[in-house]
């Protein structure tokens, strides 16, 4: 359970249950289903949000994943948030009408069940980021582009960026990886953006983050380009920060790298509030921030949308 006073976050139960629910209430323009299970068995739902959305049309497709990271509550709430908004606002909100309309919205609220779960564990915070397989696997390391390549994770079991023993040696991005690659059809990869929300430090991040170059074998001038420019856009809208990841620091096995590197999907990471300075703390705001801090993106959410289809 969350510790007392931070009820409005959802526990991996309550978020089953609220999603259940969109899916009873809405049942035209969604469809729930799973990516698979997480090492301890718990099932990774994925959200589908679409007019229609028992057929595969020939829509732009996006997808957002949150909670990759056990201790950042604040993104399962985002992904929650996407979920509410365009759902309960079909029908009423023009701009959330036209996108279920025209697009095929998919959301993961938890890649990291096992983890967000023990990160609760006895109703006080953990600090755990990793899945819950031996001594974790930092799932935002244990991508198959580039995996280890660079100096962007750890090999020692111990640390809090161990990048598993091979590149989707988890089961949670295994599990992503494949509901991913089950989405070229024809030949053609159908999604075409995705944003990968973390916590904290306000940023809107692009790849690649295991090189500090802009331009690479499968990056080319112009792509970078759109990169940087949507990511502008994007932080405009949020008063996020933007910058390519590796500005940051250098990570490799990351999924933003595999999303572009292997599907060419155009794939953003978002690290929402709190800024910076807050060490530990920073992972863990009230519950009275959810709100706020989740509409802070609704722009964003549409800016990415709005692209998916041009
Ligand atoms: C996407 C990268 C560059 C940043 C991220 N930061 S976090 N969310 O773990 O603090 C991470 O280390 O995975
Ligand atoms: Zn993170």
């Amino acid at each position: 359970e969350f510790p007392e006073g931070d009820e409005g976050f959802h526990t991996y139960s309550e978020l089953t249950t609220l999603l259940e629910n969109a899916a009873a209430d809405h049942p035209d323009i969604t469809q729930l289903s799973d990516v698979g299970s997480s090492h301890e068995g718990r099932t990774i739902p994925l959200m589908k949000i679409s007019a229609d959305a028992a057929q595969d049309s020939d829509e732009p497709e996006v997808l957002f994943t949150c909670n990759q990271h056990a201790r950042e509550h604040l993104t399962t709430e985002m992904c929650l948030r996407i979920v509410e908004r365009f759902t309960d606002g079909y029908g009423t909100d023009q701009t959330v009408t036209d996108f279920v309309d025209s697009r095929e919205i998919y959301v993961i609220p938890t890649v990291n069940p096992d983890g967000s779960e023990h990160d609760i564990e006895g109703g006080q915070y953990q600090g755990w980021r990793k899945n819950r397989q031996g001594q974790g696997t930092d799932l935002n390391r244990n991508w198959g582009y580039k995996w280890g390549c660079c100096d962007g994770s750890s090999g020692d079991p111990a640390s809090d960026t161990y990048r598993g023993e091979s590149g989707f040696s988890a089961p949670e991005t295994a599990a992503v990886r494949d509901f991913v690659n089950s989405r070229v059809v024809g030949g053609e990869q159908q999604l075409e953006g995705h944003i990968d929300f973390h916590t904290y430090g306000e940023l809107v991040l692009w790849p690649f983050g295991h090189t500090t170059d802009d331009v690479t074998e499968d990056m080319t001038e112009q792509q970078a380009q759109r990169f940087q420019d949507v990511g502008r856009e994007l932080a405009d809208s949020n008063g996020y920060t933007p910058q390519q990841s590796s500005d940051l620091y250098v990570t490799d096995g990351d999924v933003n790298g595999w999303m572009w590197g292997e599907h060419r999907i155009l794939s953003f990471t978002f690290e929402m509030y709190p800024a910076d300075g807050f060490g530990l703390d920073g992972f863990y705001p009230d519950d009275e921030d959810i709100a706020p801090e989740t509409e802070r993106n609704d722009q964003a959410v549409d800016i990415l949308l709005r692209e998916a289809g041009a």
